[in-house]
Order: structure tokens, then C-alpha cells, then sequence
């Protein structure tokens, strides 16, 4: 062995066998990791547990390596293996046959590394860590010395402040592996997102102000943010690889980085991408740098800088990354009296209906087979009242009985109407119906879109007013449950990720929350979105909201029980809807 090598130590002979075990193992990871191990000696080397990634540094690998022949060592991204190039395989040879199984103490960590090697095929293309256009991911904008020395010893001050400081302006995070300071909205780690029901109400401290203007002022972002999390690392912290929620934040996401340096690590797919940043260094992370490659940081004391040539400790860190929440579309609050639930209901329920009711028409025209099912049970000639009839969908379903329709909405009316139908408008608070005087009423999706529970009662109410003694009501209003006995509803997406079962059924919010399309219920008083499809027609592409509170399992049967001489004879799920067959006596 070389004498100028002297770090290496010879492994002991029991271990051979153990070596043996060792080496069959670690060959098989670099297979799965494609490279192309062979037999016979060629002047291409894979040594196990000398890569950057395993902080082992290039140039003391090279120095025990060039004892052996004229060679390159490629630089590859965070891999625990170096790959040597040999001009010849006989200078490949003598390496190996004097490095094998040696151990080697790290500069960087005082700590022993051992080596396996082994000959390829080829040197793998592809292989090469650094993007070699400009050495960023694509859309990745670094402004070194964004801001003054003096400037930053400023804020880290302000920050240490805050640190210590318990206040309402913002929260603090002690994780696992860094500190956090946010303001504005507090980040959620496990979804990489923010309650936006839950704003922080000062805002941003008032000492990034001016760092902020001149973020701005580089034109990349998109709005003013208004959400800002400070991380603290200290020597050995890190942040997991992770994407910031593109739902949740503006497209443009941007950090200023203070104290010491770091390296950022980007992934994507295979490749991957080291970012050094220093102090004072801002990223603008715009694009696919946003959208599509992680970022992260290893924990580790120190960073390998220039492909793994120089070791550079690590000091505590501050990071600065300022985002802007993606407000709903429309912001409302859960009604808490009459006059708010009555005037959300004509604004959410009834004006949208009124407004969409050709395009809502063209798409239930359909009749549900167990709503037919139903009227068809009913004894032939039954003077029935369909109570939210909307576009007539059962008005014609069964000749043999008297249906008549009803409907707040006057241009859903206007429908039937065009299709014959026997309709009227009018509240379905106050049916202007006598009572005791129908034999059957059907209600379908139709309480769900009463305000509140008083009003939601009081529907169900008038229409045991109006039915006769014995007679039937058939109500269907919205599940939250979309599945059941695990058939999903025809409601949702057929590729939809997430399971039901662990749908989280949050507690209503003082703010209706904006429902996704086709997406599980998260709360059960919601806005769904209508996107109009008149554009051709008239012009309008625009989103209205209707106003939903959807139910949970039992929720409409004790709804009914609760109401005097209202006996439940029968309830199921049906297709994402609690349905209820109700009497009274
Ligand atoms: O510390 C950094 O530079 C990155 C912080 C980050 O990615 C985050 O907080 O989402
Ligand atoms: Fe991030």
C-alpha cells in the first residue's frame, strides 16, 4: 500500500467473508441504479461509499486515486458512489486490487468510509449532477448580494427578536429539525399549505417591509405576499425535498437567505441539482423551479462546494420566503340569523338558478330510477306535488298520477312550462298548498340548500303541512358520505386519489368553504362552483356558487324526527344522497 495513503486501513481477514456478503449486496443497489456492472477489468470504476452524497470530498479521493493512474472522476450528484475514469484498465486494475475494502477517514467528519469496487461496462451518460446549461434548474432566478452585510446583521437581529419574543404577530414552530417563525398564516407542514380561514392579523413584520419593495421591484412576482415563513437551521438542520403547494401560493415564491451559506438541493424525477446559496442571496423560484423540482435541504453539519473539491461548515442559517396565498374566488360567511340565511339563499341558491337554469336543465334530464321508482309505487291517480320540481324531471314520469311541480326559480319554471308541465313558483317555506290535501309530496335536492338547520326543519315541516294523513314524502338531499359500502358516487372523479375513509370531515367554519368539483366534501356548508357553458350562446363563461349544506349519515332522519307527527318509514344512501321516506300520523 502506498505510504502517501495513510488513511487507509486494511479491513481485518475475519471480515472477509462478511466483505464477500457486503459486496453482493451493494452491487445489486448500483444495478438497480442502472450502471452496468462487469466482471473483467475495464477502466471504469464505481466505488461504493465515495460520493459526494456519502461526504466523501472529490479532491482527497483524488488524491489517493491519481496514485494509480492518469484518471477523472465525473461529478455526480448526491450519490453515495464516485465513478473513476482510467485511461487504461490496467491503471483501473491496480486500484482496485489496492483499495478494495480499505477504509478511509473523512476530512470532513473525522469519520471511517469503506470502499467497494467494481468495474463497468461504460461510464453512464446522464449521470452528470449539475444542469450543464447554466447549473440551475430551469426557472430558478439566484441574485447574489441582494441585500447589504449591514442590512442583514439588521435583520437577524429583528429575527432573534422574535425568536424570543412571544407575540400575537406571529406564530413559532420548534420542529424536529429547524425553528419557524410565520406570519400572516401559519405554514402547514403536513400539506405545504395554509388555512386560509386562519389569518395571523398582523400581517408581515414590519422589518421586511423594505426588502419586500425591493423583491417587488425585480417585477417577477405576481402580487404582493402576504405570507411569510422564516426558517431557522442551525449546523446539522434541513428541510425535506417538497414542492409548496401550487393550489395554495402565487406562481412565484421567493427567499432571502441570511447568515450562513447552504446547499439547496433540487430534485426532479432522476436528476438532480445543487444549488449553492450565500448570504444575501436572493431565489426567485419561478416556473419548473416551482412547479416541478423539489426543493430541499440535508441535514448536515457542512456542504461539499465546486463538485464535491471543497468543504465548507455550516453556521446557523436564516431563511426568509415570502409567498402569497390564493384567496377563494368568493369569500362568505356561514350565516348566523334569519336574514343572513334567507338573503344567502336568494343570492346563492335562487338567483343562480335562475340564472343557469338552461344549461342545469340540459343536464338532468335524466330521471333517478329510485325516485321513479317511488312515485310508481304510489297508488294510481295520487294527486302529487314535487316541491323544487326544477326543470320538470319527474313532472312526466307517471302518467297514471296528477304531479305538480314548484320551484322558486321562475326561469326553471318557465321550462316546465315549455314542456306542458303543470307548475307554479313560489317558497317552499310557505307553500301556498292547503294542508292535509296531497297524497304524496317528492322533494328532491332540494333542503340541502336551506341555510341553516331552523330553515332546513321548517321546509320539511310545510311539506308534512301540506300532505295528507299517511300519506308519503320522498326527500333526497346531498351526502357528504360520496361513498358507500365503497362504491363511490357517479359525483366523483373516477381517478380520484383520495378515499373517503380518510376524509377528514372538518367543523364548519365561519367562512363557506369553496368546494372542488367532483373532489369528497371537507365541511358540510359549502359554495359549489357552476362554470356557465353559455359562452357560445350568450357571452357568459362565468362561475356561479350555490350554496349546499351537505349531510351527514343520520342527520337528515333525526331532522325529521324532530318534528312533531313525523314518522321516518324508511331512509337509504343513494348515488352520494341521504333519502328519507317520511309520514305523518
Ligand atoms: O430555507 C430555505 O431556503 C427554503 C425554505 C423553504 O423551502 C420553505 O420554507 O418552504
Ligand atoms: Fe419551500
Amino acid at each position: 500500500l502506498n505510504i502517501q495513503f495513510q488513511q487507509l486501513v486494511r479491513i481485518s481477514e475475519s471480515a472477509s467473508k462478511r466483505l464477500n456478503k457486503k459486496m453482493r449486496k451493494i452491487r445489486m443497489k448500483l444495478e438497480s441504479d442502472n450502471l452496468r456492472v462487469v466482471e473483467d477489468p475495464t477502466p471504469f470504476v464505481v466505488i461504493a461509499n465515495a460520493g459526494v452524497g456519502n461526504m466523501v470530498c472529490s479532491t482527497e479521493l483524488m488524491d489517493v486515486l491519481c496514485q494509480y493512474g492518469r484518471c477523472s472522476l465525473p461529478v455526480l450528484c448526491n450519490k453515495s458512489y464516485a465513478i473513476a475514469e482510467f485511461q487504461t484498465e490496467f491503471e483501473a486494475k491496480s486500484m482496485v486490487e489496492n483499495i478494495q475494502g480499505y477504509k478511509m477517514k473523512k476530512k470532513v467528519s473525522n469519520e471511517y468510509s469503506t470502499f467497494y469496487c467494481f468495474y463497468l461496462s461504460e461510464i453512464p451518460n446522464n449521470k452528470l449532477g449539475v444542469n450543464e446549461t447554466d447549473g440551475l434548474p430551469s426557472g430558478l432566478v439566484k441574485i447574489d448580494n441582494f441585500l447589504s452585510s449591514a442590512e442583514e446583521i439588521k435583520l437577524i437581529e429583528c429575527i432573534q427578536h422574535d425568536i424570543n419574543t412571544t407575540t400575537t404577530n406571529h406564530v413559532t414552530e420548534r420542529l424536529k429539525h429547524r425553528t419557524v417563525l410565520h406570519f400572516g398564516y401559519k405554514f402547514r407542514y403536513g400539506t405545504n399549505d395554509v388555512d386560509i380561514n386562519k389569518p395571523i392579523s398582523y400581517g408581515l413584520p414590519s422589518y421586511v417591509a423594505e426588502l419586500l419593495d425591493r423583491i417587488i421591484r425585480t417585477g417577477y412576482l405576481v402580487g404582493r405576499p402576504d405570507q411569510l415563513t422564516i426558517n431557522i437551521y442551525e449546523p446539522g438542520d434541513g428541510i425535506p425535498p417538497h414542492i409548496d403547494n401550487p393550489h395554495s401560493f402565487d406562481p412565484v415564491l421567493s427567499t432571502v437567505s441570511l447568515g450562513s451559506h447552504v446547499v439547496m438541493n433540487f430534485s426532479k424525477d432522476d436528476q438532480c441539482i445543487d444549488v449553492s446559496v450565500g448570504p444575501c442571496t436572493l431565489l426567485l423560484f419561478t416556473g419548473d423551479s416551482r412547479y416541478l423540482w423539489k426543493h430541499g435541504i440535508t441535514q448536515r453539519k457542512f456542504d461539499l462546494l465546486e463538485g464535491g473539491a471543497k468543504i465548507v461548515n455550516r453556521d446557523v442559517r436564516y431563511s426568509l420566503t415570502f409567498r402569497k396565498v390564493v384567496k377563494p374566488e368568493v369569500d362568505l360567511p356561514l350565516p348566523v340569523n334569519e336574514d343572513e340565511a334567507s338573503s344567502l339563499e336568494s343570492s346563492h341558491v335562487h338567483a343562480v338558478y335562475d340564472k343557469i337554469a338552461d344549461h342545469f336543465s340540459s343536464t338532468r334530464e335524466k330521471p333517478w330510477p329510485r325516485v321513479v321508482e317511488f312515485l310508481h309505487g304510489l297508488e294510481e291517480g295520487s294527486m302529487v306535488l314535487d316541491v323544487g320540481c326544477g326543470s320538470g324531471r319527474y313532472l312526466g314520469v307517471c302518467p297514471h298520477h296528477f304531479i305538480l311541480g314548484c320551484d322558486q326559480s321562475s326561469s326553471l319554471i318557465n321550462i316546465c312550462a315549455r314542456k306542458q308541465f303543470t307548475s307554479f313558483v313560489c317558497n317552499g317555506l310557505r307553500l301556498p298548498v292547503r294542508s292535509n290535501s296531497v297524497d304524496a309530496c317528492i322533494c328532491i335536492a332540494v333542503v340541502h340548500h336551506y341555510a341553516n338547520h331552523q330553515r332546513r326543519t321548517n321546509a320539511v315541516r310545510e311539506l308534512l303541512r301540506v300532505i295528507k294523513p299517511g300519506g308519503k314524502i320522498l326527500i333526497y338531499a346531498w351526502a357528504i358520505e360520496q361513498t358507500c359500502n365503497n362504491v363511490k358516487s357517479k359525483y366523483l372523479k373516477e381517478d380520484l386519489a383520495d378515499d373517503i375513509s380518510k376524509v377528514e370531515i372538518e367543523p364548519s367554519q365561519p367562512r363557506l368553504a369553496v368546494h372542488v368539483n367532483r373532489t369528497n366534501f371537507k365541511q358540510q356548508d359549502l359554495l359549489v362552483p357552476w362554470k356557465s357553458r353559455n359562452f357560445k350562446s350568450n357571452g357568459d363563461e362565468s362561475t356561479y356558487y350555490r350554496y349546499y349544506h351537505v349531510f351527514k349519515e343520520g342527520e337528515l332522519e333525526d331532522l325529521c324526527r324532530s318534528i312533531a307527527g313525523c314518522e321516518v318509514l324508511h331512509s337509504y344512501h343513494d348515488n352520494g344522497n341521504w333519502c328519507v321516506v317520511i309520514s305523518k300520523s
